[in-house]
């Protein structure tokens, strides 16, 4: 994306964040840090295709088989038939605390974006997806009687199994001690090199990231007058 903007208002405030540019390539996991406030949910929402740009002078998809999507065009045209069906093929996210859905085991929660996808073979790739992750002694187990690392990894896994070009962690590691918090962040790394994914890690813990991720984006906010917020996101040179 280049030169895209989001406002938001409440009460009488407002806030402004601007992206001059922010890329993600296969293979590389980039990490969006910053601290409350600054806009990582707001930048969330833009890249998941949840939220409309109030502008943007470049926003697309480019995946590796050249396949591309103009999402400034398809936003512009209030296109949500064509954005929902990208976020649905092509876009996975981890959420904080993981999100998987606790009535079904782990092996049906795994196996439900694929379901929804309609893609064929998901019980192989689900076994060794989970065998690859440390987690397929968990398959038949439900998510309430995992620990918080184990679920943490299904989340992962799930937000993968429909193999997905980009996906997108919010805080993924919140949930657990900060040892568990480290090994998530380096299968998240070695994910997107093994099988080319393009992955985007927003957190506030610059610790955690700044040595594993390829390439780092923060937020400088300013105060532009008593009411209005200016936030501006870009690559960090570390
Ligand atoms: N729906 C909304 N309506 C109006 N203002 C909003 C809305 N959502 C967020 N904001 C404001 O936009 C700014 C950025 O919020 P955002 O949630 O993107 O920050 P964040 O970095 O994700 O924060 P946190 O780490 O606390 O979740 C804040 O000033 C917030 O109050």
């Amino acid at each position: 994306m280049q030169q895209v903007v989001k406002s938001r208002s409440h009460a009488g405030s407002s806030f402004q964040l601007v992206v001059p540019e922010l890329s993600v390539s296969p293979g590389e996991f980039v990490a969006v840090v910053g601290e409350s406030g600054c806009g990582k949910s707001t930048l969330l929402d833009l890249l998941a295709l949840i939220s409309k740009p109030d502008a943007a002078d470049c926003y697309r998809l480019v995946f590796a088989d050249s396949e591309q999507h103009d999402v400034a065009d398809l936003w512009s045209r209030n296109d949500e038939y064509a954005l929902a069906s990208i976020r649905r093929q092509h876009l996975g996210y981890v959420l904080q605390t993981g999100g998987l859905l606790p009535y079904l085991n782990v092996r049906d929660n795994l196996l439900l974006p694929m379901r929804i996808n309609r893609l064929p073979g998901g019980s192989k790739r689900v076994k060794e997806m989970a065998e690859r992750m440390g987690v397929a002694d968990c398959l038949n187990r439900l998510p309430e009687s995992l620990s918080g690392g184990q679920r943490q990894r299904v989340a992962i896994l799930r937000a993968l199994s429909h193999s997905p070009r980009l996906v997108l962690a919010d805080e993924p590691t919140a949930a657990v001690d900060k040892r568990r918090a480290r090994l998530i962040v380096q299968d998240l790394r070695s994910l997107a090199r093994d099988e080319g994914l393009s992955i985007i890690m927003v957190t506030h813990d610059l610790d955690l990231v700044h040595e594993v991720a390829d390439r780092t984006y923060g937020f400088e906010v300013s105060q532009v007058s008593e009411n209005e917020t200016l936030s501006i996101c870009s690559q960090e040179v570390l």
